[in-house]
């Protein structure tokens, strides 16, 4: 069997507060094949969104043993993580997060000009990619010209760009309408399995998490 996208074990994270120390983490378990998409279940407070900072390279201060691609990342320094970031993964937030400035187009061809991809093929995958999720006829809109699940839509587009190994997304159709987030979580679902990426995507929605292909629970801080 070839090695999974992502191995987390033995994973913690405590928080001190008020001379208090809640532990929020205390040993996760968790494997994500190659192109398996993984809902990561759990009710507020649970700890999903710290799993997500730890396994994104967001955020320090976990312990345990994070491998994404085969590698050790745990322990990287600032331009490994972010070097990691850039080549294996890529992120969709419950609010966009998309740069305002610019373009549904130029959205997703800036992470591509970071790869060292020129303009023309950037231009050309991310014209491809929104296309695919139905955004032909909204190239050259900003944001702000978007309706919430087109935005989300170039959101998904732009984590794609890169072809990441993994996809980290925390509730990505958090903040739409029910009937909006089912059409945009299938077409998000479709493009992840067509891109061959691996996707954990946290969400409170256990009907959405069944639409994945398997599904861990986050309790207690621990997997089930
Ligand atoms: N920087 C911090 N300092 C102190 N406590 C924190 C910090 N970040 C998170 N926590 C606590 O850790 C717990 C888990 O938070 P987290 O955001 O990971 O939960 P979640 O499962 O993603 O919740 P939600 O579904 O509401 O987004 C919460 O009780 C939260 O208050």
């Amino acid at each position: 069997m070839s090695e999974p996208v992502l191995s987390v074990a033995g994973l913690t994270r405590a928080f001190s507060q008020g001379g208090e120390t809640i532990e929020v983490l205390r040993g996760v378990d968790l494997h994500v094949g190659a192109g398996e998409i993984v809902a990561l279940l759990g009710p507020s407070g649970s700890g999903k969104s710290t799993l997500l900072q730890a396994v994104g390279l967001l955020e320090g201060g976990f312990g345990g043993s994070i491998r994404i691609a085969g590698e050790q990342v745990a322990k990287l320094d600032s331009d490994g993580r972010t070097r990691v970031r850039r080549d294996s993964l890529g992120f969709v937030y419950q609010f966009h997060h998309l740069l305002p400035d610019f373009n549904a187009t130029e959205n997703v061809v800036l992470p591509q000009l970071i790869r060292d991809r020129t303009h023309a093929e950037a231009n050309a995958r991310a014209t491809a990619l929104l296309s695919a999720l139905g955004l032909g006829h909204r190239l050259t809109h900003r944001p702000s010209q978007l309706s919430g699940g087109e935005q989300q839509r170039v959101a998904v587009a732009r984590a794609l760009a890169n072809q990441p190994a993994l996809v980290l997304a925390d509730e990505p159709t958090g903040n739409l309408d029910e009937a909006t987030a089912d059409v945009v979580l299938a077409e998000f679902l479709r493009l992840v399995r067509g891109e061959g990426s691996a996707a954990l995507v946290a969400t409170h929605n256990e009907r959405m998490a069944l639409k994945m292909d398997r599904v861990v629970r986050l309790h207690e801080g621990r997997l089930a």
